[in-house]
């Protein structure tokens, strides 16, 4: 009850910002543009600033007591990990501690395991994934997890995908939440009805592997100018899928519709939002829907996650995003619909998973500029987080 209390506050306090900033959009002032810079929630009828969103992030994150044992908060599996690529599963896994998970795991090729086990102790690492019996290996571990993040370093060879396509089978008769990243992204391109309509499964596509993706399920070219409706249609396709497609710009949706639609009385300025310039590619709101009294149906949600990252552009913070998110999307499914206010856990999960990252990246720049690297970044995954989130 309190929370929901707060969570209306919060939402009042949108309203206001929404309101001060479309006046002085209206001036062009620079306040605008910081504001817009932070947070954007499109097409949706209520207006929410950065603060609400980060707010419920916060309220999905478990409090550290004296009460709990190893392993309730959080136990994370990352699928990927072969010949070339140890980096990747590493910084994922390493990833999911440092944000609060208990145990990492890891399944990986025989080869990988030993470098990945000599990146870190704290990691558990499985040499399996290349093994005859790879599926009843990690099976085996399913029910012990909370969370899987499949594809970081995994590679494309033919035996390691199909054992990969058998595990996620296996994970979804669990119900088990998944984060397909990388090359289990290169799997889903080939095969979109592994994942289709599975309501615990978020997507992560850097520009190429989204416009893979677009291909593959809609053969459609991707609308570089139109990235929000790109998301919206892709994750649609998917039977609702939770799709994050990252850039300069984090745009993230599930292709439904504000779970507030017709209930926020306080956060309808529809006109107001049709005034204020938007930040994004087409530079201005694509809101076209009329004012609150209009019967029309809302359009679907679409969150932007602008936070302020860094020009540095190393290999790696797509892992470091993808780790953390499997922890998110465990805390955030635990903590349920309530402690997100109605909106699905899975978006408030990629939101805090998008804005942790970039907040890395802005901190690690500060200190290390242009040498700035993913094991930079890894080492602020507290830091950024306590700012965030535990103010
Ligand atoms: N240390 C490690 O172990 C790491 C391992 N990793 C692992 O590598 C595997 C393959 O992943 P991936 O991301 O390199 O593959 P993919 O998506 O095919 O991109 C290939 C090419 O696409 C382009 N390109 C990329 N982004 C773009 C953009 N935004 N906008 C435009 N173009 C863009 C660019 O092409 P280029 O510019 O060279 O023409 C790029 O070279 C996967 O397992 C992953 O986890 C990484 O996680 C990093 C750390
Ligand atoms: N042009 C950009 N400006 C600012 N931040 C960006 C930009 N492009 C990507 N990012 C941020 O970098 C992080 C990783 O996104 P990116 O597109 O590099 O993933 P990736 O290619 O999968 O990375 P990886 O090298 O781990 O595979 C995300 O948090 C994203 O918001
Ligand atoms: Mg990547």
């Amino acid at each position: 009850m309190a929370t929901r209390t707060g969570a209306w506050a919060a939402v009042a306090a949108a309203a206001v910002v929404a309101v001060l900033s479309a006046a002085l959009a209206l001036y062009g002032s620079p306040l605008d543009a910081v504001l817009k810079r932070a947070f954007s929630l499109h097409n949706a009828h209520s207006v929410k600033g950065m603060e609400d969103a980060l707010q419920l992030v916060r309220n999905i994150v478990p409090p550290l007591t004296a009460k709990k044992h190893k392993g309730q908060d959080g136990r994370v599996g990352v699928v990927g990990g072969c010949r070339e690529y140890t980096g990747a599963p590493y910084f994922a896994a390493i990833s999911a501690l440092k944000v609060g998970a208990d145990l990492s795991h890891v399944f990986c090729t025989q080869e990988a395991a030993p470098v990945i086990k000599a990146y870190s102790p704290e990691l558990i690492v499985h040499p399996v994934l290349d093994s005859p019996d790879a599926v009843h290996d990690v099976g085996k571990w399913l029910p012990r997890l909370h969370a899987l993040v499949v594809g970081p370093g995994l590679g494309r060879d033919d035996v390691l995908l199909s054992n990969v396509k058998d595990i996620l089978e296996a994970s979804k008769a669990r119900g088990i939440p998944i984060v397909i990243d990388a090359d289990g992204l290169w799997l889903i391109a080939q095969q979109p009805a592994l994942i289709q309509g599975y309501q615990k499964a978020v997507l992560t596509p850097n520009h190429v592997e989204f416009s893979r993706l677009s291909e593959a399920v809609l053969g459609d070219p991707l609308d570089g100018q139109d990235r929000r409706g790109a998301v919206l249609r892709l994750s649609q396709a998917l039977g609702n899928v939770t799709v994050v497609q990252k850039g300069e710009r984090d745009v993230i949706s599930d292709g439904k519709q504000d779970a507030h639609a017709g209930t926020h009385t306080l956060c309808q300025p529809w006109s107001l939002q049709q005034s204020v310039p938007m930040s994004g590619p087409a530079g201005k709101s694509e809101v076209t829907l009329g004012g609150p009294s209009s019967t029309r149906a809302p359009p679907p949600q679409c969150w932007e996650c602008s936070q302020e990252g860094s020009g540095r552009r190393c290999g790696g913070q797509g892992d470091l995003l993808s780790g953390s998110l499997g922890v998110l999307v465990h805390w955030a499914l635990q903590a349920g619909p309530e402690r997100t206010d109605g909106f699905s856990p899975l978006l408030v999960a990629a939101f805090g998973a998008c804005t942790l990252t970039r907040q890395c990246s802005h901190q690690a720049f500060q200190k290390h500029g242009r040498s700035t690297t993913t094991t930079d970044m890894i080492a602020e995954v507290g830091p950024a987080f306590s700012r965030l989130f535990e103010t």
